[in-house]
């Protein structure tokens, strides 16, 4: 069942009528659907009902409050990667105890601040980073509790930007130096090991890199005990990828949970996962309208109200969005458009020599799955104000964030003496 689908030519955001929306909140605005987000979440409670695994949803994907309330109503945890995020997932109700901070760049402060909170796992990320983290603890008079995040030197991944887990890229502990590492943290006070923890890129197409990852955790796991570490968790990360409507869509969730199932039954570990896209990208869309219609020398622009500050994916990783008219047009032909937003970059882009049914200036279009990575990668480049945030639950709407005002843009900015 889809909560984003037309129904007699109109556009629906569950019972959300999209272009009555447009005009009461205007347009660029970000819509999320609270029955998407609820049951993307419940995957993993059905596929491991009994096992009680911590579904920690990787707030960097989507961390506007109400999305992440929404979860942690389902029990869901959180995977911080900042002080700003632990922050979030606090206030937004989620327990210490189910959340995990990971990161290559964890400060001493920001460590502090989630000792302090009593959250459930550090997934450290280097040798230094262990040290600093025996160090802060200590000073609290704490253990840390520390997975390690190993590198599995896979390669996954829908794009060489996202991809995390090979052995050029900067995250993780390499595989090799594992061993060692986990050796020396169990002799720190201020270190209490417990689990280990891998992630190997994100926007996955199939479940391959996935099994190749775990088979090497559960050797790594095997050594690490028969070393005499206790290892009770296993972190295995986010990364499923989703069906964007380009290419062949990637596996189910549940055949994804069923095979983590599998792999893991044997090893009698609390699991882990950190999903992030999985759970918000097909939960939310960017509502745009178009503005004007240029007939350029080579090819049809569709200039439309939103723009790459406010959803990069396309320049930043040659992303592909499928677009929708909001108001079905009868008998309307089809176009090939350039969709492009008013930012002053040639990479300011939505879709390249796309067919789509025939736009006119003023028609609102829906850029889908914007979900995961969209609100949260915005900025406010060309001074465009970051744009609304929207939840919908049944025929109910509330906005989540609103538009800033430009006062409020220029408010942090000063101009300093000499110049006044
Ligand atoms: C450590 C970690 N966990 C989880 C995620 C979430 O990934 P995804 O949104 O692909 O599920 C990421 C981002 O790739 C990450 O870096
Ligand atoms: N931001 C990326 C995913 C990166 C995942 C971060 N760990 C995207 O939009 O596809």
């Amino acid at each position: 069942m889809h909560h984003f689908e037309h129904r007699n030519g109109r556009l629906y955001a569950e019972d959300v009528d999209v272009a009555a929306l447009a005009g009461e909140i205007g347009t660029p605005f970000y819509v999320y659907s609270e029955a998407t987000l609820r049951r993307h979440v419940r995957v993993f409670a059905t596929a491991f009902a009994g096992a009680d695994p911590l579904v920690a949803f990787s707030v960097k994907a989507n961390s506007n409050l109400a999305v992440l309330k929404i979860l942690a109503s389902e029990g869901a945890g959180a995977d911080v990667v900042s002080a700003g995020e632990l922050m979030r997932a606090l206030k937004a109700g989620i327990a210490p105890e189910n959340i995990v901070f990971s990161g290559v760049g964890k400060t001493g402060e920001e460590m502090k601040a989630a000792l302090d909170a009593g959250i459930y796992q550090f997934n450290v990320e280097s040798a230094p980073e262990l040290e600093a983290l025996n160090d802060v603890a200590l000073a609290l008079g704490k253990r840390a509790p520390m997975a390690m995040r190993v590198n599995p030197d896979v390669a996954a991944g829908g794009h060489d930007k996202i991809s995390t887990g090979r052995k050029e890229d900067k995250f993780g502990v390499a595989w090799d130096d594992a061993r060692a590492l986990y050796a020396h943290a169990r002799g720190l006070d201020g270190i209490e090991v417990v689990g280990v923890d891998f992630h190997i890129g994100s926007q996955i197409s199939d479940l391959a890199p996935f099994e190749a990852a775990f088979t090497k955790a559960a050797g790594l796991i095997a050594d690490l005990r028969a070393d005499g570490c206790t290892i009770d968790r296993l972190d295995v990360g986010g990364g499923l990828g989703i069906p964007y409507g380009d290419k062949t869509p990637p596996p189910h969730p549940d055949d994804y949970a069923g095979l983590i199932k599998k792999l893991t039954a044997p090893l009698d570990v609390r699991l882990i996962f950190e999903p992030g896209r999985m759970i918000a990208g097909n939960a939310g869309i960017l509502v745009t309208q178009a503005i004007y219609v240029k007939e350029g020398e080579a090819r049809t622009f569709l200039i439309v109200d939103a723009a790459m500050n406010d959803l990069i994916r396309p320049a930043l990783y040659d992303a592909h969005h499928e677009i929708q008219p909001v108001l079905l047009k009868e008998n309307a032909p089809e176009k090939l458009y350039d969709v492009v937003g008013p930012v002053c970059e040639s990479s300011d882009f939505f879709a390249k020599q796309r067919a789509l049914p025939e736009f006119r200036a003023g028609d609102y279009a829906a850029i889908m799955s914007a979900g995961a990575y969209g609100a949260v990668q915005a900025s406010q480049y060309n001074t465009r104000p970051l744009v609304p945030e929207v939840m919908v639950n049944g025929d109910k709407h509330a906005v989540i964030r609103r538009r800033p005002t430009f006062e409020e843009m220029l408010a942090l900015e000063t101009t300093p003496d000499w110049l006044s």
